[in-house]
């Protein structure tokens, strides 16, 4: 995969229909989404719970592009190969789930996928320079993770801005994660994000009967993307 700075709307598989998720994912990109977002969470790193590497697994043969996983769990390395097997081409950990940060990164490298970190919106950024030449994503969480429809936090915006001079020219994506709207996607676009991850923003309105919404959804982010 070449490193590709355009933008690319990720749409969040946590405001899809559970009960048809792999034909949610066939829709989004149908509908003009670049990657979708796999959202990971154990009930223990955040108040929530979704499911695992077999139902990511399942997802797979559903997605003909970028399989983005968000891995919001207490003990990651129990699941990188998990998830590596279950096919996904992005693995992101949080640092405020253990120790160990670089060592992780290391291992999903390790395993072929590209690594990435989440940072919560308390989580500063201090020692990811020493990360840099282990990470192919950093996502800055826009929200406190756990549950989608949340408003945007709008300390994000001058984070993104320092993780953009701090990344330089390096292939890292910056991603941006929670509360992603058309209203707020030229601002994030502009301090320096290449991915929008949106739930309620993509599926809001639509359904698989009506997968034209999800469409004007992902337009009007990308325009409002452009407007910024
Ligand atoms: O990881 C998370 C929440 O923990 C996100 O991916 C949200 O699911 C995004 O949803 P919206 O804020 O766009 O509704």
């Amino acid at each position: 995969m070449t490193f590709d700075r355009r933008l690319k709307i990720a749409p969040s598989i946590l405001s899809a229909d559970f009960a048809a998720l792999g034909a949610e994912c066939r829709a989004v990109e149908e509908q003009g989404a670049d990657w979708v977002h796999v959202d990971v969470m154990d009930g223990a790193f955040v108040p929530n719970l979704t499911f695992g590497a077999v139902a990511a697994k399942a997802m797979r043969p559903h997605i003909r592009g970028v399989m983005d996983v968000h891995l919001m769990v207490a003990r990651p390395d129990d699941w990188i190969a998990d998830f590596v097997a279950a096919g996904a081409d992005f693995i992101t950990i949080h640092p405020e789930s253990g120790p160990h940060t670089h060592r992780t990164l290391q291992s999903i490298r390790k395993a072929g996928v590209k690594a990435g970190l989440a940072l919560n919106p308390g989580t500063g950024l201090d020692g990811l320079e020493w990360l840099l030449d282990d990470i192919d994503l950093i996502c800055v969480m826009s929200v406190n993770p756990g549950f989608g429809g949340q408003s945007f936090i709008p300390s994000a915006l001058p984070k993104i801005a320092a993780i953009r001079n701090l990344i330089a020219d390096r292939p890292i994506h910056i991603e941006v994660d929670g509360g992603v709207v058309p209203q707020n996607a030229g601002a994030i676009v502009a301090a320096g994000a290449d991915v929008l991850v949106a739930g309620s923003a993509v599926f809001k309105g639509g359904s698989l009967a009506a997968p034209d919404v999800y469409g004007r959804n992902i337009a009007a982010l990308r325009a409002g993307a452009a407007a910024g």
